[in-house]
């Protein structure tokens, strides 16, 4: 076998990837850009949001909670501070807006001077702040901007001047990636038109959409009547109705603007936007069930706990790089019986699969000991991190959180991939085993980041697993929202036909014993990277 440098990924990265937002001023390069057998440095990245807004006194909402939402996170937050406020639980005693010019001045100084990635805006309350914010974003141009109307607190009280709707509505949401609005604030800029329904919601996302911004996000958590909150999502095609659950607490005090800012961290890191709103919707939800019973203040709404995930210690946000689904391309399982057989360490068969261009590996431990697993995991996180190939532990989530592991594969009878969101926090990456299309869309709904869908051929690995065939496979494939691995018997000899059905958002193929029931684990690694890839070319 000839030690050729290993063929780069062919498969363009999705589309809608924020990488292709208006003029990114900094690129990162893919870690799969450059040969997976060499140990490049890592680079630290620091995802950057800028938040334009007022400042909240009482520290649930505004400035304060932009902080704190991005810090939890894992992006870095600097504020250009609007106005001050005079606030607490009951209401808005005051607002003190800060001199146009000084606005200015505080944008200069950060725009000038720091990579900013992405401007989340919240209260701009007169027309000359939003002409002086859109004045410095054409000086300053960023990868992504994230509008959030701010019109009326959460009490009530009006944040902005009225005469503020038209510049919004005619030049800052024709700057805008994505606008937020809540059902009153979308009332507003449409004219004060109702909503009642969550088709007046999309109605209304495709009248705003036509202001100019590249997606809608109309927010339905104020509906009343509802078990759900609903919200939806447009990007000028398609309506998405995000369901999450209605949490029952009086603490919802700056959920508009944790979940703007949290939309603003994804992005900074380099989510897709579809991606970076689920993330969000899923963070102020489980914020919100964790805080329902804190108690600060004496007004009617309370606010909620940005940080409680520093509660569940070890909590880890690990390595804050986006999943990136063209990893899924040569994705190797390990077998603890296997390399038994052929007297390899786990350590040594991964390493073995990485220097042969495994682009992502899992190690499926089924029959060792819990303390053994776990220093094997811990060699194999530093081997992986070393190769920027990410490593997932199947099942065992306790095993992936005291590695920190970047991610951990469930099937249908192993914890939810819910549950595994909530325990892992949002920058870890989560697949799950689907077999049919509405496991695929639980698995979407769960926050999951891809799928494995098998066997598509008869395996011995995995005792009474129903072979799908290419049929079932292409069926799972076209339901699915999320990236698909096939898996299930694919070898040297099949794999090719795998990747040639052509499907776009199947990525990959997982394999375990045509890679590790083998005596030399590189070298066959390398064989069906090498048919894959020209598989991938022939399509
Ligand atoms: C990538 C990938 N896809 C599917 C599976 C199977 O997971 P599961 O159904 O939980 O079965 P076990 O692997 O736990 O036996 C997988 N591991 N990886
Ligand atoms: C874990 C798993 N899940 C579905 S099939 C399978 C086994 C795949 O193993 P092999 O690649 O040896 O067929
Ligand atoms: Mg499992």
């Amino acid at each position: 076998m000839s030690s050729a440098p290993l063929q780069p990924i062919l498969r363009p990265h999705p589309p809608s990837s924020i990488s292709s937002f208006s003029s990114p001023r900094r690129t990162r390069p893919s870690p799969l850009a450059r040969p997976c057998r060499l140990a490049a440095a890592r680079e630290m990245p620091w995802p950057h949001v800028l938040t334009v807004a007022g400042s909240d006194s009482g520290g649930g909402a505004g400035i304060q909670a932009d902080v704190k939402a991005c810090a939890a996170l894992g992006a870095y937050c600097s504020s250009v501070i609007t106005a001050v406020t005079a606030q607490n639980t009951a209401g808005v005693q005051g607002v003190h807006l800060v001199p146009e010019e000084f606005i200015r001045k505080q944008l200069n100084s950060v725009l000038s001077d720091m990579s900013v990635d992405v401007v989340k805006t919240g209260m701009l309350p007169s027309v000359g702040i939003v002409q002086i914010l859109c004045e410095s974003l054409r000086k300053f141009p960023v990868k992504a901007l994230v509008v959030d109307p701010v019109m009326v607190s959460t009490s009530g009280d009006s944040l902005s001047d009225p005469s503020t709707l038209k510049n919004y509505r005619d030049e800052l949401f024709a700057m805008a990636d994505i606008v937020t609005p809540n059902v009153k604030e979308a009332s507003k800029l449409l004219g004060g038109v109702s909503l009642h329904t969550v088709s007046d919601m999309r109605d209304a996302a495709a009248s705003i959409y036509k202001f100019g911004p590249r997606y809608v996000l109309v927010k339905g958590g104020d509906m009343p009547d509802s078990s759900e909150a609903i919200d939806v999502f447009y990007d000028g095609k398609e309506f998405i109705e995000l369901r999450g659950h209605r949490i029952k607490t009086r603490n919802t005090h700056g959920t508009g603007c944790t979940l703007a800012s949290s939309i603003a961290a994804e992005l900074a890191k380099g989510s897709t936007m579809l991606h970076a709103v689920r993330v969000a919707k899923n963070f102020v939800e489980s914020a919100l069930d964790h805080s329902k019973d804190l108690t600060i203040g004496n007004g009617p709404q309370g606010p909620f706990d940005h940080l409680f995930r520093l509660k569940f210690p070890p909590y880890n946000i690990g390595s804050q790089q986006r999943f990136n689904p063209d990893s899924l391309f040569l994705y190797a399982v390990t077998d603890s019986r296997m390399n038994k057989k052929w007297g390899h360490s786990i350590e040594d068969a991964v390493k073995a699969a990485i220097e042969g261009g495994a682009t992502i590996v899992q190690l499926r431990e089924k029959d060792v000991e819990s303390r053994e697993f776990l220093e094997a995991a811990k060699a194999c996180v530093e081997i992986c991190k070393s190769s920027g190939v990410p490593l997932l532990i199947n099942d065992r989530v306790d095993i992936a959180l005291a590695c920190n592991a970047d991610g951990v594969h469930v099937g249908q009878s192993d914890i939810s991939a819910r549950k595994v969101r909530e325990l892992l926090g949002p920058g870890k990456i989560i697949g799950v085993s689907c077999k049919t299309p509405a496991q695929a869309e639980q698995a979407w709904n769960d926050g999951a980041d891809y799928i494995g869908c098998g066997g598509v051929f008869p395996t011995t690995t995995k005792a009474n697993n129903p072979t799908l065939g290419f049929e079932g496979l292409k069926t799972v494939c076209l339901a699915s929202k999320l990236p698909v691995v096939a898996i299930g018997g694919i070898n040297a000899t099949n794999a090719g036909s795998v990747m040639e059905l052509g499907i776009p958002n199947l990525k990959g193929v997982a394999v375990v014993s045509a890679l590790f029931d083998r005596e030399h684990v590189m070298a066959e690694t390398m064989n069906l990277r090498s048919i894959l890839t020209n598989a991938l070319c022939s399509v």
